[in-house]
């Protein structure tokens, strides 16, 4: 999509579920084995009652949207907010929708709303993203 034909308000979502094996692929991709997300003896005792998938798992499919979909191809991240509203957890199907907030010409930078929803339409995520289009 080239920046020119980008309005506010456009919009674009991917969806993912989210198998043991996407959680335990993260871990072993990024080191990060807390055990909230890999030991379901542990987890049974938090608040979460189970094993809940990396924040950061779940918030990476806002980066598939913006690279893929909206802006698309040649865009690059500046910045992300992420707020954690709520826990994902094993077999839960999660949409990341991104917005557009405002464009700021003429540097082809776009201020987005990300949010992720989980299959009953709750938030579990909402922050911002400010990305740059590279090419015109
Ligand atoms: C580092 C990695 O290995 C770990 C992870 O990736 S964990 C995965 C990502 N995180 C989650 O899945 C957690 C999702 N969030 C929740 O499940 C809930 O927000 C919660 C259970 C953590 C809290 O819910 P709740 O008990 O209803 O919270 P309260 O509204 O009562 O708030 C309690 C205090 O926490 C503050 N707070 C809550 N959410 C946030 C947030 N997103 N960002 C910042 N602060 C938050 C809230 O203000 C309360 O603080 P206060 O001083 O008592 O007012």
């Amino acid at each position: 999509m080239r920046y020119e034909e980008i309005k506010v308000g456009d919009s674009a979502s991917f969806s993912k579920t989210i198998s043991e094996s996407d959680i335990y692929q993260f871990a072993g991709l990024t080191g990060d084995f807390n055990p909230v997300h890999v030991d379901a003896t542990y987890a049974e005792t938090t608040m979460f009652k189970e094993r809940i998938a990396h924040g950061l798992l779940t918030g990476s499919f806002v980066s598939t949207v913006l690279g893929m979909k909206l802006p698309g191809s040649n865009s690059v991240y500046l910045s992300q907010s992420f707020s954690f509203k709520a826990p994902v957890k094993i077999g839960d199907t999660v949409t990341a929708k991104v917005t557009v907030l405002e464009k700021k010409d003429p540097k082809r930078i776009l201020k987005l709303k990300t949010e992720v929803y989980n299959q009953y339409g709750s938030v579990v995520i909402d922050g911002e993203a400010m990305v740059m289009k590279l090419i015109k």
